[in-house]
């Protein structure tokens, strides 16, 4: 059985004369141990959604089960016995400032009432699990923000919970220290066996330690499934826009091809899409060997995803068009995806 399931769960606000409807007949299950990951731009409803996940907000509509239970159903009491299963961070670390890093992390347990040794016992065993042995005394405004989210995640997981949600948790971070604290996440989520469910607008952080995702467009999950497969055949136009994201960070024009057409004006152009492990093919190199024809790299990125790689290249073709023609078709013929630049 899932661990959180939804069913056609929608969400509407109503203000003033108007409705918003922030969650649209939203369905997807995530299953124990699983790190789950919404994407979305700004205002596409993953907020609303995370909040609905431990009961912050109430669901207009639809089935929604955490833990087997139906939060619609539950009394304020059971609430909150419930939300204690369900820890969770935030982008801005929602940390106490007149309290020491200690005092942060024991806050829970105090509302847990936890006897005060067995809190300090347990306050700096999750400590040493964030990476911060010997801050303990230290206030919030004494530390980087890597660890100040180290003090989010380690006050999140107090009470054991089996969920933590994750709202944003990298995005004020810089990319290495999102790196690390991506890594702690990832350690906490196999160690612990905690299911992460967490949203962002970044498809970095997908990509680095989710198993399965979701994409999100206004209020409407538009695409889902592993995130391999989610990366590598995006169906949706947001999706190919997070894709686009993490293949070509440094590249903002719209359309990519005919940027380097115009600069490129010796061959051909074209962009290869490499799938899963056939990435790993020497496959340039056959072509180059079996084709009369030259290949140079303009730019290209392959990544890791889950084992798995996957990228882009762009390359310039160069030889007789009957060669290149036949070069092309031999990409295709190894499951490479092909696409030319003035072709339809
Ligand atoms: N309490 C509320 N009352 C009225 N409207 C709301 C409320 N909370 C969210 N909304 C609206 O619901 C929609 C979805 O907002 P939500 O914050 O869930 O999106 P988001 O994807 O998390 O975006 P962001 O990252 O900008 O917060 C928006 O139109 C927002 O204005």
């Amino acid at each position: 059985m899932s661990l959180i399931s939804l069913k056609k769960v929608t969400k509407r606000f109503e203000v003033k004369n108007d409705t918003i409807l922030a969650v649209d007949q939203v369905d997807f299950t995530v299953e124990e141990g699983e790190i789950f990951g919404i994407v979305g731009y700004s205002g596409a409803g993953k907020s609303t959604l995370l909040r609905l996940l431990n009961g912050l907000e109430e669901t207009t509509e639809g089935r929604l089960t955490v833990n087997q239970q139906e939060i619609a159903h539950l009394k304020a009491k059971e609430l909150r016995q419930f939300r204690k299963d369900i820890g969770m961070i935030f982008q801005h670390f929602n940390l106490l400032w007149s309290r020491t890093v200690l005092e942060n992390i024991m806050l829970p347990l105090e509302l847990a009432k936890v006897p005060a040794d067995k809190r300090c016992e347990r306050a700096e065993e999750l400590l040493h699990l964030v990476g911060l042995d010997g801050r303990g005394s230290a206030y919030p405004g004494q530390l980087s923000g890597g660890q100040k989210q180290r003090v989010g995640i380690a006050r999140a997981l107090a009470n054991h919970p089996k969920i933590l949600l994750c709202d944003e948790a990298t995005s004020a971070l810089d990319p290495q220290t999102t790196d690390e604290v991506l890594q702690l996440l990832k350690q906490i989520n196999q160690d612990l066996g905690v299911t992460i469910v967490l949203i962002t607008h970044e498809m970095h952080v997908i990509r680095k330690i989710c198993h399965k995702v979701a994409v999100m467009e206004e209020g409407k999950i538009v695409e889902q499934g592993n995130v391999m497969e989610v990366f590598s055949h995006p169906k949706e136009e947001v999706t190919k826009r997070f894709v686009q994201q993490e293949t070509f960070p440094e590249v903002v024009e719209e359309n990519t091809l005919d940027y380097f057409s115009k600069n490129y004006t010796q061959g051909k152009i074209a962009q290869l899409t490499f799938r899963g492990e056939k990435s790993k093919h020497p496959i340039l190199s056959q072509v180059i060997k079996e084709f009369d024809v030259d290949i140079s790299v303009i730019q290209g990125q392959i990544q890791e995803i889950n084992h798995s790689s996957f990228g882009t290249l762009i390359v310039e073709l160069t030889g007789e068009e009957e060669e290149i023609r036949a070069a092309l078709n031999k990409f295709i013929l190894e499951g490479v995806g092909v696409e030319v630049v003035g072709d339809e």
